[in-house]
């Protein structure tokens, strides 16, 4: 039975009887657990231990409870599988069938079916008052086949339904058929009603926000496999843009969370590369249910939350600004771990805290014991043997500095034939010399305790860094990179970081060793997953300011790379240090890489096998496109076949029937804009380089028409040289509108883009054509390219780097 209004509206009242009960349900549910709550309080009066103990395990379990109740109280239920009898006749412990295959006979030789069960699969897995399944899990093996099934493997599905509610109200439901060829009866009787083509399509077309949504009721079956690959050793997922690798990790996150919730106590940390990709996509995983346990970070400030307040000087380490390609691939090498150490020791000689002095002179028994700076410089040496921190060396520097006053003070030669009495004269003579006060601020002028800035700051001058570079950074590299942080830092190290300074920060962190950390409060470590102090509503959660229980950690259970083609070397050491015991996922895409140069990249995967170590690895590929409808990602595969030639681009799911629109920029700000593609254009290419203003103008006026056709977001992305003046170009044309350098456009999607001046773009880095690639694939909906000279555009406005 096919379609046709009335048939709807009757399935929809069919959902809407449903989902009345599993409200009516989920209240009872909430009543015991407010219950519980309740006498658990009351308990407490008692006091007796085991009373207490109870106490603690009821608040604990309700408490769980009634926090995913009320935060996942919205919209939960989102799908439904109607299904034949199951091979095995078992049903697991959430009531349903466990067979993924059909039973023999439940379809008949005369083509008919009998439906054996329905399941309904929502955010939360809800039990009627006789354990029979209202709703089943998103995660649970039982919902599975509503992810899986294919019309050429659709095991026991004979309908999908995807059902689309917005609080306790059905609005429609969609349906999958995937056994078309049979008659079937449904569970209530009667034949089996489908409604609607598919809900895929319904979602993808959906205007998008500032923020990512959730994919649970349309996760496709490739996806579905990664989502629910087992924990164990490293998940690597490869596809191309829009292939849904993002949202595919953090429903992952959400799955392990799910499946061991004890063991990802241990915290989730997903690392993506930039601030706004963090922003974009932190919301995915609370509208899941999941929160707290998962850290979302930006690469520029992972190590940010870490330090806050230890003093470990990288405090605050939150990067503001991004390096030219040359001056990043010099700070991302693995040749910088021998730089940072050999500037972590040398540091000690800059008389950073304090003027170094040159003698130690001391007063021990009456008589003046000196050491001069030959001998203080073979002490230091002796020490730096060592491979301990350097921080965390001082102690042994103290002892050696003692040692050495001894011998020059005769002491050891006092009693050679009485090594006890050596011993306890040797000991006085530390005691005494230790507690004078020339000693211990010698100490601290020769052996001070550095910081990570510090350090780096103190790299910025040229003649120290040729030193401690030397042989491993060409004279010019370190040229450039001295300038490049003097740009931006003082002596002291202050000033803002880029992106890649916080990686050398980390590596100085571990070189240097932190300081001793101010005493943490001490957690109840219950409380790491009951989320006790969370009783709240739905409402004050989501009115509440988002609390970070990963904020303190420094390893996790499971780490998520994203973008994960873009790390540098030093980047996955400083990620590698966060999961030493962790499983792993990570995501990329070769072809939206920023490396360039060959050696850049294998340095790049040398690091990252030492950061996933010896585990096993289980390799995955999404190849759907799922973003870009067909006609701008036929344009956007023109850029990859220079890009990387061979390389097979994913396949467009959809296509919308609009053509890319090409607009170029006349050298005069007097000429009008000169339009292109499909849309209708006039003749006239652009020649000659036009000025800000022209451009400026073009820019907003394509802008401001790609806000009239889209409801949701426009992304205007341009060369990262150009960022402050699209700011100012688009001031004023609300936030639905943002501006973007090419290397911020990864990762995120817009209803329209308009890319600027693609040659600009390629020509910035030696990677710049697959930046391009990257710009080209950010649209849902509409993408307009407007070229100015360089681009040398077509008569229709189509630029050079963009023809067939
Ligand atoms: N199964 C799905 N159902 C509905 N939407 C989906 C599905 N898979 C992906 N999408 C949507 O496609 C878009 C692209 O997904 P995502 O950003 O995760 O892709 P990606 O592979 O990380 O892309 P890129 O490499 O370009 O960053 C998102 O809007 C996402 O919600």
């Amino acid at each position: 039975m096919r379609d046709g209004d009335g048939l709807r509206d009757r399935e929809i009242r069919a959902e809407q009887t449903h989902l009345d009960r599993v409200y009516r349900r989920l209240e009872e549910k909430i009543h015991e657990a407010e219950f519980l709550m309740d006498d658990a309080s009351k308990r407490a009066q008692v006091g007796t231990p085991g009373a207490l103990a109870e106490r603690d395990a009821q608040v604990f379990r309700a408490g769980i409870h009634l926090n995913r109740l009320n935060s996942e109280f919205e919209d939960f239920l989102f799908g439904r599988i109607d299904l034949l009898e199951g091979r095995d006749g078992r049903r697991g412990p959430d009531g349903a069938y466990t067979s993924v295959e059909p039973a023999e006979g439940a379809v008949q030789d005369d083509g008919t079916a009998v439906i054996a069960e329905t399941l309904h699969i929502g955010r939360l897995g809800v039990l009627d008052a006789d354990y029979a399944p209202l709703v089943i899990d998103w995660r649970a093996p039982a919902a599975a086949p509503f992810y899986r099934a294919t019309p050429v493997a659709p095991g026991r599905v004979v309908r999908r339904r995807v059902i689309r509610s917005k609080g306790r109200r059905v609005l429609g439901v969609e349906d999958d058929l995937l056994r078309p060829e049979l008659a079937v009866k449904a569970l209530e009787g009667g034949e089996l009603p489908v409604v609607g083509d598919g809900a895929l399509m319904a979602a993808l077309g959906r205007a998008r926000g500032h923020a990512m949504r959730d994919i649970v009721s349309s996760i496709q079956a490739e996806q579905d496999e990664v989502i629910r690959a087992p924990a164990a050793s490293v998940t690597e997922v490869e596809g191309g843009p829009g292939t849904g690798k993002t949202a595919v990790a953090l429903h992952r996150a959400a799955y392990l969370l799910y499946q061991d919730r004890r063991r990802y106590a241990g915290g989730i940390l997903v690392v993506s590369p930039t601030p706004l990709l963090v922003s974009y996509t932190e919301g995915v995983l609370p509208s899941l249910g999941e929160e707290g346990q998962v850290a979302i970070r930006a690469l520029g400030s992972l190590a940010e939350h870490e330090n806050a307040g230890s003093g470990a000087g990288t405090a605050g380490a939150v990067a503001e600004t991004y390096d030219p390609q040359p001056i990043a691939r010099i700070k991302g090498s693995s040749r910088m771990q021998r730089v940072l150490r050999n500037a972590a020791r040398g540091a000690l000689d800059l008389g950073l805290r304090a003027p170094v002095p040159e003698r130690l002179r001391v007063v021990a028994s009456g008589a003046r014991v000196e050491l001069e700076a030959d001998e203080l410089r073979a002490v230091r040496q002796q020490v730096l043997g060592g491979t301990a921190p350097v921080n965390l060396m001082r102690p042994r520097a103290r002892k050696l500095l003692l040692d050495a006053l001894w011998e020059k003070s005769g002491g050891s030669r006092r009693y050679p034939d009485d090594p006890e009495l050596a011993a306890e004269a040797r000991e006085g003579f530390g005691e005494d010399v230790a507690a004078e006060d020339g000693f211990t601020g010698f100490l601290d002028a020769w052996w001070p305790e550095l910081t990570p800035r510090q350090v780096l700051g103190a790299m910025a001058d040229e003649g120290r860094l040729a030193r401690w570079s030397r042989r491993v950074l060409r004279p010019g590299e370190a040229r450039d990179l001295a300038r490049a942080l003097r740009e931006r830092l003082d002596a002291a190290g202050n000033g803002p970081l880029s992106v890649h300074d916080v990686a050398l920060l980390d590596e100085l962190r571990v070189l240097l060793g932190a300081p001793a950390r101010p005493k943490q409060r001490e957690v109840d470590p219950l409380d790491q997953f009951t989320g006790l102090e969370e009783l709240t509503t739905a409402a004050d959660r989501n009115a509440a300011p988002r609390r970070d229980r990963t904020a303190e950690r420094t390893e996790y259970a499971h780490v998520i790379v994203d973008e994960a083609q873009d790390l540098t070397p030093m980047q996955w050491r400083m990620v590698g240090r966060r999961g030493r015991q962790a499983t792993w996922t990570v995501v990329g895409d070769p072809a939206q890489s920023s490396w360039s140069d060959p050696d850049g990249r294998s340095e790049a995967v040398e690091a990252r096998d030492e950061a996933l170590g010896r585990r096993p690895r289980r390799r995955f590929e999404l190849t759907v496109n799922y973003r870009n409808p067909a006609e701008l990602a036929e344009l956007a595969n023109r850029v990859l076949r220079l890009a990387m030639p061979g390389v097979q681009p994913p396949r467009a799911v959809r296509a919308t029937g609009i053509e890319p629109r090409f607009v170029a920029v006349p050298d005069s700000p007097k000429d009008s804009v000169t339009e292109g593609g499909t849309e209708g254009g006039t003749d006239g290419a652009a020649g000659g380089t036009p000025d800000g203003a022209a451009l400026g103008d073009a820019v907003r006026a394509e802008a401001e028409r790609l806000l009239g056709e889209v409801e949701g977001t426009v992304g205007v992305v341009v060369a990262m040289g150009r960022r402050a003046e699209a700011a100012r170009w688009l001031a004023g044309l609300g936030d639905r509108v943002v501006p973007l350098g090419s290397l911020e456009a990864k990762g995120l999607e817009y209803d329209a883009t308009l890319v600027v001046s693609p040659a600009q773009i390629a020509d910035e880095s030696p990677a710049g054509l697959r930046v391009l690639y990257v710009a080209l694939t950010r649209a849902t909906q509409r993408l307009t390219v407007l070229s100015a000279a360089a681009d040398l555009p077509d008569a229709d406005g189509v630029p050079d780097l963009l023809r067939d």
